[in-house]
Parts: structure tokens; sequence; C-alpha cells
């Protein structure tokens, strides 16, 4: 546990963050007080705050004011924060409204003392009637659920009480939508042939109201499937990038980028299916249910020939409905390959440029262009035939029906005068929509299951999620130690390490060298746990990296790679990197022992100077500095630079390097580098070949025993070495 001064927050403010990660672990909800960011102009986190935090880390949290009778009701709830005057906290475990008390536990003793029971008049004088409710949200609970149709119903039910509501007012509409048929037929039966004035004047009444009910019906109902819509939406772009941030990093670099976002992107398809046509149609259904009897009611020989004809329309759609599924596949087929040129070329738009390569790039786009339009056209004209063979049929129900009804009317074959005819005409309209409709929801049930597919080909991958929120949090030294450690990519057939075996202590600065291929990369991604599925052991302090939280082992742990991402924002967000409960201080102090700070001065905003995306304003070695910052600003006891010089200038090169050993002041030091001069100060340097261990020692010992370190060396410094006069300084650039 964090003291009061480690963590800057005074003790009251602590007592009450206690109180939150009290109530959510009772959920199974682990939370790091060092998540947590107290707002600047809060001497103690209000309800509002902390409610934020545990939302932002999977619980459902609600500030809320209660008086004591309402919060002696609550007996039966789990823990309950109740925020006091003097700025800290209490847990509420238990409540007895018979007695009149309720338990206090105290959030920053020890679980296992007894919680104390309290009185209304002795709460009242601790208690600002303030309380934080906190549970587990579902979400977190489906946070690994497999998207697949099941979950997507889940989804839409979960609504369920706006569902009623629309379907409630879908109802009444459709009732609704039977009266001015009604109406017309009692204007042209009573008013035209009777011309009876006070018949029309109350049926004009009685339209008026039903028109003004139908308007507010009509905007009640759009208004909630906007909001059901929404939520719908909301949850699923949550779920889904979520999901898509815990996939492991080696998924990524399996997969094409372009190709990964429009697999995703195919969810929404299936959202617009459910909140759209599907809505729709089942809506239309109910509207069909209601009609229908009426048709039969004013003419059972019209009411058969319509269901009849609007059959026909619904067979036709569905004889069409598995070709153009096919064609549709296709359709976006090729119009995800079209969406991967894109985005690569967008990526590498600095190599297209460089190497002139837009003729190349932009045939590749046309010939995808081409694939794209032939499946568009061809599934189009498909989809000409279905429309164009039920235009008849469409006509028919229109304009057909009258002339049927007419010389029914004539012939005096059924009951229908004109005005049930009028009616049925403006009924009868509205059974092809929803026959039609429901063909061509089978038809889009393939094409959304096709889509959902897409999704989770992406989606259904192994997450980290479990890794990042379970294992143990041990206090990090950096000992490292690798024991017979084997590793081979997947789908590679050579391995990538090979019985690797070392141990460096706490605080050592070790270079690792090796030609290239020869597991360099390899050593620093086990450590950070990017890749997966080595055998033998990794340790970081004895203790195995497989049992270490990764969010924990990943936040200790400092990473500069060769080319490093600065986001769009200002050098303070970059160096901050969004991370919660960093200072100016933390932010300066790091910056200055990157070396980054005299040229962070020097720019026109200082600190809050915009960087584009892609640092576009920043030379290579102010990027590299940078980002060495943004490793070192939470103080990480491991830290790992990956060839993070070698694309610098020498005089770049040589500051960040005589930076180097006062950043490893206090930290373990993994440095990967090709250029030896930069690692001579090492304290211990790894050497590999082929994934194997050949050597570790100090420069000097390395020089004298190790022929391929010697080698690596000569290459670099042909002239004969002088060991004792190997100054760093001298050496930068010396080849
Ligand atoms: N993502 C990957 N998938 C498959 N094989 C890989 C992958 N990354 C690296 N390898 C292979 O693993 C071996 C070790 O690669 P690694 O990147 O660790 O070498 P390195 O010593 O860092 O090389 P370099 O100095 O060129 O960066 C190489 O043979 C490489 O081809």
């Amino acid at each position: 546990m964090e003291s009061t001064q480690d963590s800057g927050h005074s003790a009251p403010a602590l007592a009450r963050v206690f109180a939150a990660m009290n109530a959510a672990r009772y959920h199974g909800i682990d939370l790091d007080l060092r998540d947590f960011a107290s707002e600047p102009d809060e001497d103690a986190p209000s309800p509002a705050t902390l409610a934020r935090w545990l939302t932002e880390h999977g619980a459902v949290a609600r500030g809320m004011r209660l008086a004591w009778p309402q919060l002696v009701r609550l007996h039966d709830t789990p823990p309950i924060v109740l925020m006091f005057h003097d700025g800290a906290a209490a847990l509420m475990v238990r409540a007895d409204p018979a007695r009149g008390v309720v338990w206090l536990r105290d959030p920053m003793a020890a679980e296992s003392g007894p919680p104390v029971p309290v009185d209304e008049t002795h709460l009242s004088q601790l208690w600002t009637g303030d309380v934080l409710l906190v549970k587990r949200a579902r979400d977190v609970a489906e946070a690994d659920a497999p998207v697949n149709a099941g979950w997507m119903v889940r989804m839409v039910l979960r609504e369920r009480g706006l569902l009623r509501d629309i379907l409630l007012a879908s109802v009444i509409l459709s009732v609704l939508a039977i009266f001015p048929a009604l109406l017309v037929m009692q204007v042209i039966d009573r008013v035209v042939n009777y011309a009876s004035m006070a018949t029309l004047f109350s049926i004009s009444a009685i339209m008026v109201i039903l028109s003004a009910y139908e308007m507010l019906l009509s905007y009640a109902r759009r208004e909630l499937t906007l909001v059901l819509t929404t939520r719908i939406d909301t949850r699923i772009s949550l779920h889904a990038f979520n999901r898509l941030l815990s996939l492991p990093l080696d998924f990524f670099e399996r997969e094409q980028g372009g190709q990964v976002i429009g697999r995703v992107m195919a969810i929404f398809k299936v959202r617009d299916f459910l909140t759209g046509r599907l809505l729709a149609t089942f809506l239309d259904l109910f509207t069909l249910l209601v009609i229908l009897p009426v048709l039969f009611w004013l003419s059972a020989t019209l009411a058969w020939i319509t269901l009849a004809a609007a059959t026909l329309i619904g067979l036709i759609v569905l004889v069409f409905m598995a070709p153009m599924t096919r064609l549709y596949g296709r359709v976006i087929g090729a119009e995800m390959a079209r969406n991967s040129v894109m985005h690569e070329s967008v990526a590498g738009i600095r190599t297209v440029k460089a190497l002139a390569l837009e003729r190349s790039r932009r045939a590749e786009w046309d010939d995808r262009t081409s694939q794209v339009v032939r499946w568009r056209l061809a599934a189009g004209r498909l989809a000409n035939w279905p429309a164009t063979l039920s235009a008849p049929l469409d006509q028919f129900l229109n304009r057909g029906i009258m002339l049927v009804g007419a010389w029914l009317i004539l012939t005096g074959h059924s009951g229908l005068a004109a005005g049930g005819l009028m009616g049925f005409m403006m009924l009868g309209g509205r059974v092809a929509a929803p026959l039609a409709g429901m063909a061509r929801l089978l038809e889009s049930l393939n094409e959304v299951a096709s889509s959902l597919s897409e999704a989770a080909l992406v989606l259904n991958q192994p997450t980290e999620s479990r890794a990042l929120t379970a294992g143990i949090r041990p206090r990090i030294k950096g000992a490292l130690s690798f024991h017979a450690v084997d590793f081979t990519y997947p789908g590679a057939t050579a391995r990538a390490l090979d019985g690797v075996s070392f141990a460096v202590g706490a605080g050592t600065m070790l270079g690792v060298v090796g030609r290239s291929g020869s597991g360099k990369s390899t050593i620093t991604r086990l450590l950070q746990r990017v890749s997966s599925g080595y055998t033998g052991q990794v340790r970081l302090d004895g203790v195995d990296l497989r049992e270490i939280n990764l969010t924990h082992l990943r936040r200790s742990c400092g990473v500069v790679l060769q080319d490093n991402f600065l986001f769009r924002g200002t050098v303070r967000d970059n160096i901050t990197a969004g991370r919660p409960g960093l200072t100016m201080d933390d932010v300066m102090r790091a910056a200055r022992l990157a070396g980054a700070d005299e040229f962070i001065d020097r720019m026109p905003g200082g600190y809050e100077t915009w960087i584009e995306e892609g640092s576009t304003n920043l030379s290579g070695g102010q990027r590299q500095r940078l980002a060495i910052a943004r490793a070192l600003v939470a103080d990480p006891k491991l830290m790992i630079l990956d060839e993070a010089t070698s694309a610098l200038d020498p005089e770049s090169e040589a500051l960040v390097t005589a930076n180097l050993r006062r950043i490893a002041q206090g930290r373990t030091m993994v440095i990967v580098s090709h250029r030896l001069s930069s690692l001579v100060h090492c304290d211990q340097i790894l050497v590999l070949d082929r994934g194997a261990v050949v050597d570790i020692g100090p420069h000097a010992a390395l020089l004298e025993r190790c022929t391929l370190y010697r080698t690596l060396w000569l290459q670099q410094h042909p002239q004969p070495p002088a060991v004792s006069r190997a100054a760093p300084a001298a050496r930068v650039g010396g080849r």
C-alpha cells in the first residue's frame, strides 16, 4: 500500500479512494491506486470524480444524495461509500432499519477489522449525505463474450423497456392507421351519398383528432427508436474497440491493418440490420396483423387477391436471394481488399513518395477498384430483376385492385360499396411492404451473417484481457533472468531463441548485441510479454513473468523503439501519454533526464508546443529524446531501448548515449544496439548468434575472449582496438 506521500493524496482523500477501491473489490474489480488522478480543484475526490474513475475501470458507479431513512433501508446491498464532512469516507457494509443502525468499516483499516455500528445521531455529525453506489458493469462480465448472433441479440434485448414502448407505439399506430380508411369509407357512403353535412363535420373533427394522435405517436416512436439505436450503437462500438485494443500485438503484426479495420467495421452492418431493417420489418408485421382482418371484413375476395399478389412479390424476392447474397459477399470482399490498399498507401506514404511508387500504387488501386465495380455492377444488375418482375404486381396492388373492386361492385357479387373500396385501397397498399420486407429480411440475414463472421475473425481472437486484469503486482526492482528459453514465432520454422539462459542483477545496464536476426529484439519482446508461447522461464526479480499482471508489467517497464509514434497533441501530452496522476514536475524531470529539455525550452510554446501527427515538426533526434522522456516519466525500474539510437545522426546519438548513464541510475536497462560503441559502458553485454547466447560479460572481457564480439567490433572499428582508451565519445561515429 502506498504511503500518503508516495501517492500525492491527502489522508482523507486516500480514505475516499480506498473506500471506492474496496467497494469495487467486493465486485471482483481490482483497481490500482496509481491509476487515480484527483481533480486539481478538489481537496478530496467528489463522488462524481470517484464514479468516473470506477466507471473507466469496469464498474458502474453513481454518486447520489440520500437521507437517513433511505440509507438505512439499503440493508442488503453491496458495500456503499459514505462521504464525510472532513473529506474522508467510510464503507457501509450493513444496515438494520429495525434497530436504526448502520455498520461502517474504515477503508484504511485491515479488512478483517469488525465493522462499527453507528446510529443516526452519530452519523449525521460525520456524513455529508453523499454516497457512492458501486456495482459490477455487465459489460465486464461480457467483455470476453464472443461476438456472435447471440451476443448481438442479448445486446438488443438489454433494452427491453425501450423495445416494449416502441412496440406499444407501433401497435397503436397500426390501429390508428385503420381509422382514416374507415372514415373515408363513411364520408363516401354517408356524406356523399346522403349529402349529410353534420356527419361531414363530425368525421372531420375525428380525423383531426386522429391525425394529432398519429403525429404524436409517430414522433414518440421515432424518438424511442433513435434512443434505442444510439444506445446499442454506443455499446457495440465500445465493446468492439475494447476487444480490438486487448488483442495481442502479434495479431496486428500478422494481419493487414486495412483488413482488420474493415472487418471490425463490418459489425456496424449487423447493428444497422438489427436496429434498422429487422426492427422495421418486425413493426410492419404488426401493422399487417392489424390490417388483414379489416381487409377481410371489407371484402374477402379482394383481400385474398391482395394477399396472393403480395405473397408473389415476396416469393420473387426470395428466389433471387441466394445469388444476391453470393454477389454481395464478393462486393464486400472486393471493397475490403481495396480499403487495404488505401490504408497501406496512407500508412506508408513516406516510402511511396520517396521511391516514387505512386504509379504502382495507383495501378493496384485501379485493379482493386475494377473488381469492386465489377461485382457491384453484377449485384446491381441482378437486383434489377426482382424489382422489374415485381413492378406489375405492385401496380396491380395499387391500381388493379380498384378495377377488380369496381367490377365486384358493378356485378354486385359482394356486399362491397364505393366507400368500402376506397377504404380497401388505402389499406391494401400496406400489405405488400411487410411481406416483401420479410423476404428481404431473409436476404439480409445472409449478408449479416457474413458480416458477423468477418467481424468475429478479428474480435473473437484470444485477447490479453485476462492477463491485463489478473496476476500479481510485485514491486519491481529489475533483476532479470532467462532460463533455457526457446521461442519460435507462429508460422516460422526456425527458432528465434534457442536455449537462452542468462541472469543480471537489478540496476544492471545490459547491452544486447548480435548479427541481424540473431534474436535481440525477440528478447525484449518476451520481456514485455508482447510475444508469448515460449518454453523455459523468464523471471523478473525471481517471479515468473507469466504470473505478473500484464498492465502492471508494462507500466513498470519503459520502452523506446527505433521509430516511436508520437500522438497529435502538445509536448507535455506526449510525455505523459494520458497516464493519470503525473505532474508537470514529473514531465520536466523526465525531459531533463532524456536530454530533451534543451530543445523543448527553445520551442515557441515550450511544453505546450503542438506536435503534429507523425511529428513532422521534430527532428529524428528530438523525437527520440521525447520518446525516451515518455518512457521515463513514470520512473520505470526496467527500461528497454531497442535500437533507440540507430536512426540518429552521430551528434544526436552521442547526446542520447551520454545521457544513458544518467538514465540508468536506479534502474535496469536493456539496450539493443547495432553500434557497439554505444554499449561499451554497459555493465554486461549479451552476445547472441542465431538465437543462442554466445557470451555475456563487460566490453573489455568480451573483446578478449569472444571471437564473435571481436569480429563485430572490428567491423565497426577497423583500427586495432585500444581497450583502455575506448571512451564512448571518441568512438561515436568513428567508423
Ligand atoms: N513477427 C515475426 N514473425 C516471424 N518471425 C519473426 C518475427 N520477428 C522476427 N522473426 C524472426 O526471428 C528471428 C529473430 O528476430 P529478431 O527481430 O529478434 O532479431 P534481431 O536480432 O533483433 O534482428 P535485427 O537486428 O535485424 O533487428 C529472425 O530470424 C526473424 O526473421
